[in-house]
């Protein structure tokens, strides 16, 4: 029996987006359709939608596209409105800017909408790796979840670090956060959504603790998770590349959700 095509749809049409759609391009043609891409009334779309992808303008307009899976890739307050769209007419809404379930109205809503209309909320392990074996532990009490990001200056550029560092002169790695992950998602929202993929993962966003870094040395974005409980240790740390048209956001983010649509479509999920 021969599957049909995902239809596919992205909100956000950013650096995270442009990749995830080039991936699956190229990668699984044949298997996934990207049948539109969501994005605000203001934004002036330029080259490169691809052939056949609507362009929406409003949540609203997500029901007439009839998409399987909405991925969002947009910003946190793009969560809200289009998740409450997507989980109305797709099976599957994926969170990228996970910042926004610091909030917890906007996170008991999307659950009961999607508990209404039996669709899911898919948290993607995003640029972090071991993620999968941190929420298998958390079957059992998990004593300690510590996650640190390092990140250069650059990428700190435009956000709460530049009232608190002169980022252009610090000359070794200078912490500017310490504290919940639920505080370090709130004051940073484009740079540590993974710590909320962590909480949610592990013990929450107000146990998990956070550790954020501008290294004047650092080449890309580093995240290390130290977990500790009754299933034993777990250090794991991964120095990404950042993708080209965003030094915030890391590659592993767009390769990793590309991965997750491919597994929805592959016999063999991997
Ligand atoms: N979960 C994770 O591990 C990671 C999450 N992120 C988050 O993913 C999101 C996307 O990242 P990038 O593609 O690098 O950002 P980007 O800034 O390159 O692209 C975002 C795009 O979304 C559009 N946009 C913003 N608000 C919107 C809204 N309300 N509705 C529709 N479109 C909207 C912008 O115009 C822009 O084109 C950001 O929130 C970022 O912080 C980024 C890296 C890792
Ligand atoms: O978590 C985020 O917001 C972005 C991030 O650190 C990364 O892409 O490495």
């Amino acid at each position: 029996m021969t599957r049909k095509p995902l239809r596919l749809t992205i909100v956000g049409w950013g650096a995270i987006a442009r990749r995830v759609a080039g991936l699956l391009a190229e990668r699984v043609p044949q298997d996934v359709t990207l049948v539109a891409v969501g994005v605000r009334e203001t934004t002036a779309i330029g080259a490169g939608l691809p052939a056949g992808a609507a362009l929406l303008r409003h949540p609203d307009a997500l029901a007439a596209v009839a998409p399987d899976m909405v991925i969002e890739a947009a910003g946190r307050a793009a969560v809200g409105p289009w998740g409450e769209a997507a989980l109305r007419s797709a099976d599957t809404f994926v969170v990228s800017s996970t910042s926004a379930f610091c909030d917890t109205a906007l996170h008991d809503r999307l659950i009961r909408i999607a508990e209404d209309r039996g669709s899911r909320i898919v948290i993607p392990p995003g640029a972090l790796g071991g993620i999968d074996a941190l929420s298998a532990a958390a079957a059992l009490p998990l004593d300690e979840v510590v996650h640190t990001i390092v990140k250069p200056p650059a990428a700190w550029r435009g956000t709460a670090a530049e009232a608190l560092v002169v980022l252009d002169r610090i000359e070794s790695p200078t912490a500017i956060f310490t504290g919940s992950a639920r505080a370090a998602a709130d004051r940073f929202p484009q740079n540590a959504n993974a710590t909320v993929i962590t909480a949610l993962a592990g013990i929450g966003l107000d146990r998990t603790r956070v550790v954020l870094v501008a290294d004047p040395q650092a080449t890309g974005n580093s995240h290390r998770l130290a977990a500790r409980g009754a299933f034993g240790t777990l250090e794991v740390t991964i120095e990404n590349r950042a993708l080209a048209d965003n030094p915030k956001s890391s590659e592993m983010t767009a390769l990793s959700l590309a991965r997750l649509v491919e597994n929805r479509v592959r016999t063999l999920a991997r």
